[in-house]
């Protein structure tokens, strides 16, 4: 694909980014992006650091607007380096620079305009704007403050290690899921406390509480108030994470674990959201569906837990037997080596699929539809499982 890495123009130098450099070739870009530990987040924090009295930059501009061009040029930056990682998914829609924009960059829309390529991508989108949003009315120095009234951060890994030595079999992730893209409405009369409280007295190790609500009719809500009710099982946000800031907001929402997902997120973003994990406490679930994306995941220091996503969240297609193949031969091997956990998630239903997985290698599970369908979840988890694990 023809894009930035084929431009090579001369780089104002602005008061916000440090030495950037001169030519913009896709190397350099990848150099600079490194250097700077660039993501929306960082840059949004340069802005805002750097002169909390002033509103006008050295250049002219207001920092709103500067903050927008430097937030639009790391956007297009971000597409930039998730392609050259085999990423598909655009973290925003190609557009214009914003009104003020006098950097050197020639841009060209793309062809394809502004329509999401599947799903994924447009969940991606919007997570992007909306998330946009919240900063505004939240931005980070008021989550670091309700940090300090958050509940403490329980061990998801520890919770699911001791399941599957418990009973033998994956340990359980049951996932408190009203609706989906794919499904659409899964269980009409949705009490999220009251599945949640099933689910534990099921066996169930941990939870996952989908909090997207435009895509899943999900919640935040639904998160605190679960742990509110004294659930002990901890508590993955499932969550689709584009930017920091969604990390500090789960943790102040009673969250144990987050999602970050190796098809959305380049390895920077991933190797960033890591350490602030490990800052707040939290278990980072890193989720991928393909070799490419295993491979990357493997490469980054200090991952604990990766997920095997069975589904394709671009096409929707289930296939188990993605657990199988990624495990099988030196990839299986370097994850006994390193003891790190897999969990197979998606598409199970029956105890021949639990066994099929487990099988391949994992030693968790992640389950949604197959059980919050039944009208009693927790019984769901023994059908699922094909006897009561609770015990
Ligand atoms: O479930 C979907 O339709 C979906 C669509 C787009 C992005 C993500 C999606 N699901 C997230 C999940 O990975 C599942 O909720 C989870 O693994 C449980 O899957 P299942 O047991 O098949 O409900």
């Amino acid at each position: 694909m023809e894009g930035l890495a084929s431009l090579k123009a001369p780089f104002q130098a602005t008061p916000f980014l440090s030495s950037r450099p001169k030519t913009w070739d896709l190397p350099t870009q990848l150099n600079f992006y490194k250097r700077n530990s660039f993501s929306t987040f960082s840059v949004r924090a340069q802005v805002e650091s750097t002169d909390g009295s002033s509103t006008v930059s050295s250049s002219g501009e207001s920092v709103t607007e500067t903050l927008k061009i430097k937030e639009w040029e790391v956007g297009m930056l971000q597409n930039e380096v998730a392609s050259s990682q085999g990423i598909r998914i655009r973290r925003r829609p190609p557009s214009g620079p914003p009104l003020h924009y006098v950097g050197p960059f020639q841009f060209r829309l793309q062809n394809e305009g502004n329509t999401p390529r599947n799903i994924l991508e447009e969940i991606v989108w919007n997570k992007d704007k909306e998330v946009s949003q919240l900063k505004e009315r939240k931005p980070l120095v008021v989550l670091k403050k309700a940090l300090e009234n958050a509940p403490p951060a329980r061990d998801f890994i520890g919770a699911l290690r001791a399941a599957n030595e418990r009973t033998g079999l994956p340990g359980l992730i049951a996932e408190v899921k009203k609706a989906s893209p794919s499904r659409g409405i899964l269980r009409e009369n949705f009490d999220p406390v009251e599945i949640a409280q099933s689910y534990e007295k099921g066996g169930a190790a941990c939870l996952s509480v989908l909090t997207d609500e435009k895509y899943f009719k999900g919640s935040f809500e639904n998160l605190e108030a679960i742990r509110k009710a004294g659930v002990k099982c901890p508590l993955l946000c499932k969550e689709f994470i584009v930017d920091a800031w969604q990390l500090y907001y789960a943790r102040t929402k009673g969250a144990d674990a987050v999602l970050l997902i190796a098809a959305v997120l380049p390895d920077l973003d991933i190797k960033y959201m890591i350490k602030i994990c490990k800052l707040l406490g939290l278990t980072a679930l890193v989720e991928v569906h393909d070799e490419r994306e295993f491979d990357r995941v493997l490469a980054i220091e200090g991952i604990e837990l990766i997920g095997i996503n069975n589904r394709n969240l671009e096409t929707f297609e289930l296939d188990i037997s993605i657990t199988k193949k990624l495990l099988e031969g030196e990839r299986g091997k370097i994850i006994r080596e390193r003891d790190i956990i897999m969990v197979g998630e998606s598409g199970l239903f029956n105890p021949e699929d639990i066994a099929y997985v487990q099988e391949a290698g994992v030693r968790a599970i992640l389950v949604g539809e197959s059980i919050v369908k039944q009208s009693d979840p927790g019984k769901g988890i023994s059908n699922l499982f094909g006897k009561d694990i609770s015990v």
